[in-house]
C-alpha cells in the first residue's frame, strides 16, 4: 500500500442512556454526527535507522500540533516521544496498532516511518482565536493555542482522533483495509476502545468511541474487566492478551444501528460554559449508592423511559417512511408546535418519555448535587420547547452547563427563531447534523492536500 489514503470519523451525541450506560444494564442512543476527524495517511517512507519504526501524527489546525513516536519489536513497541511532546491518546492508539498487527522489522526496512495528517472539523472546538484557512478543499479553522488549551463542545474529539488514527495506522499493517473498512470494523472499534480507555486513565462507557466506529446506535456496554484485565503495555505478553481480547473474546455488547427518525434533524446547542463529566459521574454514584433502593427505582424509571424514547422515535420513523397522509399531518402538527401536537400520540408518547427522563435527573440532581439538569438549563429546554418545530429537547450525555440537544423538523430554523431572543443569548447553535454513518474511507485524499 503506497498511496494516500483518507478515513473519517464522526462526533457524537448520547441523547439517551447517560450515567446508565456506565452499567451493562442499560442500552443508550447515541448518534453521529456530520461533524468528523480526519486522517491522511500517507506513502510509504524510511528512516535511517532500521531497528525501529517511526510514527509522525501532525495536526497542524494546533499550535505546537506534532507528535512522534518511535517503537520497536524488542521493547513491547512501548512508544518513546522523539520530540519530547506528547499525546497519550496518539500513543495509546500506536501502542495498540503494533501490539496488534506485530510487524516484522524485516518486512518494513525499506518503509519503517509512518505519516499520518489529522484535521478535525470546527465544530469540536471553540472558534475563539482561531482563523478560518482555506485548506485543501475544506475550510479548516486554525488555533492559536495547543491542543490541550482549546476549549471543547463536548462532541467526542479524543474518540474520533483515537478511531480515525487506529484505521490509518492499521491501513499500513493490512493493503485491503483501505477499500474494505466495513470488514475491520470491529477490529477497529475493539482496539480503539482499548487505546481510548487506556489514554484516559478510566474505562468508561465506551458510546462516544462506538458512534466514532459505527455512527448512530443503540448501545449497551461492554464489561470493564475486559480491559482493565490486560497486562501493561510492554509486558511480554501484552501483545498475545491484546489479539485474544480483539479477535476471540465476547464482548458482550450491543451495538445495533439505531438513527434519529428522516424528517427530523438534530441541532446541537452549545453553552458557553462547561462541566467536569469526572465530578459529575462521582457525585452521581456516591448518591447512588448511599440512596438504595430508591436511586435503584430512580435507575429503572429512566431506564424505561429511554426505551420508550427509542421505540416512539423509530416508530416515527417508520411512519414518516410510510410518506402517508396521516405521517403528514403529524409532521405538520410539529412543525406548528400547537395545540394539535396533542391530537397524537406518537407526539405525545416521545414527549412524555423525555418529561419522565428529564424528571429523573432533576431527582438526581436535587439529590446528588451533580448539576446534570440545574434550573437554569431547565428554564432554557422549556423556552426551546415552544419553538416552532421542535418535537422534543434534553440535555445529552452527562448533563450539565455543556449543551442542548434538539430534535426538531427538517425545515424548522432555530437559528433564525432565537436570533434576537435573550433567552438564547448562551446558546450558539453548532453547525452539526446527524450523520449516522461510523469511520469509513474518504474517496478523494488529494482534497486534504495543502495547495
Ligand atoms: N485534532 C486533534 N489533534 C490531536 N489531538 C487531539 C485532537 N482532538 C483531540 N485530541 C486529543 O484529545 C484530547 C481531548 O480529549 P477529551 O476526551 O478531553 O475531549 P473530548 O473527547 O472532546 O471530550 P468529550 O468526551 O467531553 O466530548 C486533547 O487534549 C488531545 O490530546
Ligand atoms: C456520564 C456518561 O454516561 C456520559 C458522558 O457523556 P458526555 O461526555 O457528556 O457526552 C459517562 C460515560 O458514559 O462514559
Amino acid at each position: 500500500m503506497s498511496e494516500f489514503r483518507a478515513f473519517s470519523a464522526p462526533g457524537k451525541a448520547l441523547l439517551a442512556g447517560g450515567y446508565l450506560v456506565l452499567d451493562p444494564k442499560y442500552d443508550a442512543l447515541v448518534v453521529g454526527l456530520s461533524a468528523r476527524m480526519h486522517a491522511l495517511a500517507y506513502p510509504h517512507h524510511s528512516l535511517e535507522e532500521l531497528d525501529k519504526f517511526e510514527v509522525r501524527v501532525k495536526s497542524r489546525q494546533f499550535k505546537d500540533g506534532e507528535w512522534s513516536y518511535q517503537v520497536s519489536p524488542e521493547s513491547g513497541f512501548i512508544p518513546v516521544s522523539v520530540s519530547g511532546s506528547k499525546n497519550p491518546f496518539i500513543e495509546k492508539v500506536i501502542a495498540n496498532v503494533f501490539n496488534y498487527f506485530k510487524p516484522n522489522m524485516d518486512d518494513y526496512c525499506s518503509r519503517n516511518l509512518f505519516i499520518i495528517d489529522i484535521f478535525s472539523d470546527d465544530a469540536y472546538h471553540s472558534q475563539e482565536d482561531s482563523v478560518t484557512k482555506h485548506y485543501g478543499s475544506r475550510n479548516l479553522s486554525f488555533h492559536s493555542h495547543r491542543i490541550e488549551d482549546v476549549p471543547k463542545t463536548g462532541l467526542g474529539s479524543s474518540a474520533g482522533l483515537v478511531t480515525v488514527l487506529t484505521t490509518a495506522l492499521a491501513s499500513f499493517f493490512v493493503p485491503d483495509l483501505t477499500n474494505n473498512v466495513d470488514e475491520y470494523r470491529k477490529v477497529i472499534h475493539n482496539l480503539s476502545q482499548v487505546a481510548h480507555c487506556q489514554a484516559q486513565g478510566k474505562i468508561g462507557s465506551g458510546f462516544d468511541v462506538a458512534a466514532a466506529a459505527y455512527g448512530s446506535i443503540r448501545y449497551r456496554r461492554f464489561p470493564p474487566e475486559l480491559i482493565s484485565d490486560l497486562p501493561d503495555i510492554g509486558n511480554v505478553i501484552y501483545a498475545d492478551k491484546l489479539t485474544h481480547l480483539v479477535d476471540e473474546v465476547d464482548w458482550n455488547i450491543t451495538i445495533e444501528s439505531n438513527r434519529l427518525p428522516s424528517g427530523l434533524a438534530l441541532w446541537m446547542g452549545d453553552i458557553k460554559s462547561g462541566s467536569e463529566t469526572v465530578k459529575l459521574v462521582q457525585k452521581v454514584k456516591k448518591w447512588y449508592d448511599s440512596h438504595l433502593p430508591e436511586s435503584l427505582e430512580v435507575y429503572t424509571e429512566l431506564d424505561h423511559a429511554n426505551s420508550r424514547f427509542m421505540d416512539e422515535l423509530s416508530k416515527l420513523d417508520r411512519l414518516y417512511n410510510s410518506h402517508d397522509c396521516y405521517s403528514g399531518q403529524i409532521f405538520e402538527a410539529i412543525e406548528k408546535n400547537d395545540s394539535s401536537c396533542q391530537k397524537y400520540s406518537e407526539i405525545t408518547d416521545v414527549r412524555d418519555a423525555v418529561a419522565t427522563i428529564r424528571r429523573c435527573f432533576r431527582k438526581i440532581t436535587k439529590e446528588s448535587g451533580a448539576d446534570i439538569e440545574p434550573p437554569v438549563q431547565t428554564t432554557l429546554l422549556n423556552d426551546c420547547q415552544t419553538l416552532e418545530g421542535v418535537l422534543t429537547c434534553l440535555i445529552p450525555g452527562a448533563g450539565g452547563y455543556d449543551a442542548i440537544a434538539v430534535i426538531a423538523t427538517q425545515d424548522a430554523d432555530l437559528k433564525t427563531q432565537t436570533a434576537d431572543d435573550k433567552r438564547f443569548s448562551n446558546v450558539q447553535w453548532l453547525d452539526v447534523c446527524q450523520a449516522d454513518w461510523g469511520v469509513r474511507k474518504e474517496k478523494e485524499p488529494e482534497t486534504y492536500f495543502e495547495k
